[in-house]
């Protein structure tokens, strides 16, 4: 008898890329509603230093995004050379802007910049990034934030594709602050979408391996390709990779596939459901950001200046 085909892996995958999608038909329909009262479209700015590849496309996918639903966005473009205080001149120029609802400093920033310093000179309310201290301290004490778009992203992903977190062992791999961090907090609140129990790995954790297998979600988000083996992960478990490493590769036009953390081939027959790289979070990510320009635009986390 022949062996049993593998089973396809298509319908267990986890499709960011179309939910993603539907954010922005519902968010479309918010703007055309918005702009039939009479209110101008929300307005998003980005700050952009530099000419790296990743950068570029990302941020050139969010003004796509913003066109896509109806939203004004603006680009401002600077070279790698700009000094720390003049890109501070150019946040404080969008902070009393009327007219920009809301706006992201592109990272990362080069090195003779303080990215931390640029990121509080952000007036909260236009911090649709959400990495304001503010927005990071209001979120972890329950309070309204404009939550980062990664981490919510993952969660709304989970949500919508009725995967189960309540009572899960989430084990998140990575402590960064605008992923890792971040997205153990709001997995661990006692939400509707969250409610799991979380362990936080990094760097130097002990026992990586074990504590991976016993986790019911695992989000890989230590920028590291294909670093979550097969080894790692109990059968069953979901998994959900936050990595979009460019590795280079000769046989593509491009020049570089884009990797993910989790190890797709060996992980993905194990997986109950598993995200994609690219179409799974990094759709995501956008799509949130979308929301918080909406939530900015509309006084939704703070009363409109
Ligand atoms: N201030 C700031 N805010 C960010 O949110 C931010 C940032 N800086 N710096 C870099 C990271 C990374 N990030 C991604 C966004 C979209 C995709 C995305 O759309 N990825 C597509 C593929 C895109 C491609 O083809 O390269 C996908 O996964 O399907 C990926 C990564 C936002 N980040
Ligand atoms: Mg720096």
């Amino acid at each position: 008898m022949t062996p049993t085909a593998p089973a396809p892996t298509a319908p267990h995958l986890i499709d960011g890329k179309q939910t993603a999608e539907d954010i922005k038909v519902e968010i479309a329909a918010a703007v055309a509603q918005l702009t039939a009262t009479g209110q101008r479209a929300p307005h998003l700015a980005a700050i952009l230093v530099g000419h790296d590849g990743g950068s570029e496309t990302y941020v050139r996918n969010k003004v796509l995004a913003c066109e896509r639903v109806g939203y004004d966005s603006t680009l401002l473009r600077f070279e790698d050379d700009i000094t720390e205080a003049d890109l501070l001149a150019q946040v404080a120029a969008l902070n009393e802007d009327p007219a920009i609802d809301g706006f992201i400093v592109q990272l990362p920033l080069p090195k003779h910049i303080d990215a931390e310093k640029v990121i509080e000179a952000v007036r909260p309310d236009k911090d649709v990034d959400g990495f304001h201290p503010m927005n990071l301290g209001r979120m972890v004490a329950g309070l309204p934030a404009l939550l980062p778009a990664t981490p919510s992203g993952i969660v709304e992903l989970m949500a919508r594709q009725g995967i189960k977190t309540s009572g899960q062992h989430c084990v998140v791999i990575g402590r960064s602050n605008i992923v890792g961090t971040p997205v153990s907090i709001l997995l661990a609140k006692n939400l509707d979408t969250a409610n799991c129990t979380v362990t936080l790995c990094h760097s130097r954790t002990k026992n990586l391996r074990e504590i991976c297998r016993q986790a019911d979600i695992i989000v890989a988000a230590i920028g590291r390709p294909e670093f979550v083996t097969g080894d790692m992960v109990k059968p069953g478990a979901v998994v959900i990779d936050v990595g979009t490493t460019r590795v280079t590769d000769a046989n593509k036009k491009s020049g570089f596939t884009l990797k993910g953390d989790v190890n797709f081939a060996e992980v993905a027959p194990l997986a109950s459901r598993i995200t994609p790289v690219p179409g799974g979070v990094g759709p995501m990510t956008i799509a949130m950001l979308l929301l918080n320009t909406l939530r900015a635009a509309t006084g939704a986390v703070y009363p409109k200046k």
